[in-house]
């Protein structure tokens, strides 16, 4: 993992925490937001042509490679995607916490301000009350000795510049609003169960009202009726207060339930973008029919006693050519134009988006 102090490159990365720090927020207002050229406001969020290579060595590992998309204010994306496809590491490096030492390059323009070269201390005013990150793991992500009245109310006090009083006031009513009584926040984060910690991480998220969560696996390592409770409740509280959410998670049927987008990765890169439903039951890529398949579906117990493995392994990021399908070995739909064309996102259909061959216009579209 490596620092740079100056902060002004998008090669940089800082040590990864989701913590404010004594320099703490000033203001999360974008010296250049506002309409743009053309007068009409940014998205929230568009990323183009994201990049991230981890380097170690002489190694490289391009995790992602070349993803797009827009966030509009409100709007809630899931992305789904096996282990090791870069979901992680596309959410994270946003707001440039991806771990290890990783070339990043393309734009995340955040109300129109990119953010992969913006300076850190702006960079650490956005990360709270602009876009702030749920880690998956909430007690390695708390700090173990210090109460979650403390951990909540300190960037309340550092953002809105209020007194530790007021502060706590708040921190009652974010406890109250994900399910933990008040009475509680001069616990240690080791006195709640796993799901409770969960809340506290969802709370805290919440804290300098953002306008944009980005959730790394919340629910990972609960049990499934936990995960569901928890994820219903992050959608309640966000859609509630018009926050957006990027939420990952490996698992297609719970981004489904909570999220009105979905986007699907594999190796490195977006393969289905679209409403979350019509992604699930008129698939336009051979790959999201697969880990649709491979996942029980919550309310169909069915699904759950026989969902179906998806055949082979993804290949390893540096395996992965620029030229043709990275998932033709695994395809059931494969022919000879998936190992030689340039795979991109194409239209497929009114919202969607797929990079199969098959789903493009001239190739009739439509499922797959
Ligand atoms: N700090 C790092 N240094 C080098 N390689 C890394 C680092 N972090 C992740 N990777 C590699 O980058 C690729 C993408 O990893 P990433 O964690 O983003 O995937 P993911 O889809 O989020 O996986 P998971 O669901 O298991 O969390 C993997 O090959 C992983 O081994």
């Amino acid at each position: 993992m490596s620092a740079d102090p100056t902060g002004t490159g998008p090669m940089s990365t800082e040590p990864m925490s989701a913590q404010p720090t004594s320099a703490g927020p000033t203001s999360a207002q974008p010296p250049d937001a506002g309409p743009n050229s053309a007068g009409t406001a940014p998205p929230l969020l568009e990323v183009r042509d994201l990049h991230v290579t981890y380097r170690s060595g002489d190694r490289t590992v391009p995790a992602v490679r070349g993803v797009g998309f827009t966030l509009a204010a409100g709007d809630t994306l899931g992305v789904a995607g096996e282990s090791g496809c870069g979901k992680s590491t596309m959410a994270l490096s946003l707001m440039r916490l991806h771990g290890g030492r990783a070339e990043v390059t393309g734009e995340v323009l955040f109300k129109g301000e990119n953010l992969l070269t913006t300076g850190w201390s702006r960079l650490r005013a956005v990360r709270w009350a602009g876009a702030s990150v749920v880690f998956q793991g909430a007690m390695s992500a708390l700090n173990p000795v210090r109460t979650v009245a403390d951990q909540i109310a300190e960037p309340i006090v550092l953002h809105d510049k209020v007194s530790t009083k007021a502060a706590e006031k708040r921190v009652a009513q974010l406890l109250d609003s994900v399910g933990i009584p008040a009475q509680r926040m001069r616990a240690h984060p080791h006195e709640f169960s796993g799901g409770q910690r969960q809340r506290v991480m969802i709370a805290m998220a919440l804290a300098c009202r953002p306008d944009l969560i980005i959730a790394d696996e919340p629910t990972t390592a609960l049990d499934v009726m936990v995960q569901a409770q928890i994820l219903e409740l992050l959608g309640d509280l966000v859609k509630d207060a018009g926050i957006a959410v990027m939420m990952i998670t490996h698992d297609l049927s719970l981004l489904a339930h909570t999220c009105d987008r979905l986007a699907v990765m594999y190796a490195g890169r977006i393969v289905e973008l679209g409403p979350s439903r019509q992604v699930l039951e008129d698939p336009r890529h051979p790959y999201t029919t697969a880990l649709s398949r491979a996942f029980p579906t919550i309310g169909d117990p069915a699904s759950r006693r026989a969902p179906q493995g998806l055949a082979g392994d993804p290949p390893r990021p540096s395996d992965v050519s620029d030229d043709g399908c990275a998932f033709a070995p695994r395809c059931a739909r494969v022919h000879d134009g998936c190992r030689t064309e340039k795979m991109l996102l194409w239209p497929a259909g009114p919202d969607r988006e797929s990079a199969c061959l098959l789903a493009r216009p001239e190739r009739g579209g439509g499922a797959l």
